[in-house]
């Protein structure tokens, strides 16, 4: 029979191909049937609810725990199954969503003990610190470090060896927003660097701006995924208007779009809110451009992967 999986390194192909993957524990299904392909050099977002199967999904996909049916491959080898998995499993960084780290050991000391148990060398370690903003605490034992610290070392773990492919299980947790931002500075020169990226959040404001394609868990299927503007499309949810005028001229901006077929027209501080279908979106623009200078500025709000992802996931 012929082969027809995915020859390696072919650009065509998925590098990572999730089919029909099911994880039961007893009655509980955490995975219930999920396909997924991410492409090579994506910055792909899972998201869900708490106990949607994000977690169990990821240590399927790196071979942590097996799955109860289905199969996943990377870069066209078996996720768990011999030496074809071993090879790619190097090329593999993972952040878990709780990092356990020894007290006892130094920042530093940290590293190198990782980078023994995954057999890469340590030389370059003082740079990673470096890299995740750590220099300063590589010779402070982990105890002393804080939430956000501690996060940025298991950061630093999941880049020893250089990965081609990261998986990273909540990793914002814990850190302040200056950080986020530096964190998500490295993920953009991973990405340039070629590094495909899996990540989970809860935070979907700092998502939506972030991946290239995202997918949305519940109850361990995946309900939607593509990129944010496509599920938006998908969802068909209104979008709104802020119309900045006068409010003597709050009146014109209703009569300017009576022939339309708007949703709510509200009547706000400096502002009128119109909602309308994203079809009717060129229409609305124009009328208001009909009212000239009376317009003081107009802003459009698509909805926000919020509301995307409670019109997928309820
Ligand atoms: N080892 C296990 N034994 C039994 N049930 C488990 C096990 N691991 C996970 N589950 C269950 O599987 C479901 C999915 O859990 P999972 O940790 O994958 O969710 P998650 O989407 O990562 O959630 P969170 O956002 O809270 O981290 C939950 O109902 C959880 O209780």
């Amino acid at each position: 029979m012929a082969d027809t999986s995915p020859a390696p390194n072919d650009a065509a192909a998925p590098l990572i191909a999730v089919r029909g993957v099911h994880k039961h524990y007893g009655p509980i299904r955490a995975v219930d049937g999920v396909d997924l392909e991410i492409r090579c050099g994506e910055l792909f977002g899972l998201i869900g609810h708490n106990g949607a199967g994000k977690s169990t999904l990821f240590k399927m996909m790196l071979g942590l725990i097996p799955a109860t049916a289905g199969e996943i491959r990377i870069d066209g080898a078996g996720v768990g199954t011999g030496g074809e998995f071993r090879a790619v499993r190097r090329k593999l960084g993972y952040l878990p969503e709780n990092v356990v780290l020894y007290d006892n050991l130094t920042g530093l000391e940290t590293l190198q003990f990782f980078a023994r148990l995954k057999g890469v060398p340590a030389a370059r370690n003082g740079e990673l610190l470096e890299r995740v903003g750590l220099a300063h605490a590589a010779r402070r034992r982990v105890r002393e470090y804080s939430k956000g610290m501690r996060q940025r070392l298991g950061f630093a773990q999941a880049l020893l060896g250089d990965p081609k492919l990261l998986f990273l299980d909540e990793p914002t947790t814990g850190l302040d927003p200056e950080a986020i931002r530096g964190f998500y500075t490295i993920l953009r020169q991973l990405k340039s660097a070629g590094v495909t990226i899996v990540i989970t959040s809860h935070i979907l404001a700092e998502i939506q701006e972030r991946v290239d394609r995202l997918a949305i868990m519940a109850a361990g299927k995946v309900q939607a995924s593509g990129t944010v503007q496509a599920l938006r499309e998908q969802m068909d949810l209104p979008l709104w208007f802020a119309v900045r005028v006068a409010p003597a001229d709050f009146a014109a901006v209703r009569a300017a779009l009576g022939h339309l077929p708007v949703g709510a027209v509200e009547a706000r501080d400096d502002h009128v809110a119109v909602q309308c279908r994203r079809e009717t979106k060129m229409a609305v623009i124009a009328a208001l451009a009909g009212l000239g200078d009376t317009v003081l500025d107009l802003t459009v709000h698509e909805p926000s992967l919020e509301d995307v992802f409670f019109g997928f996931s309820d």
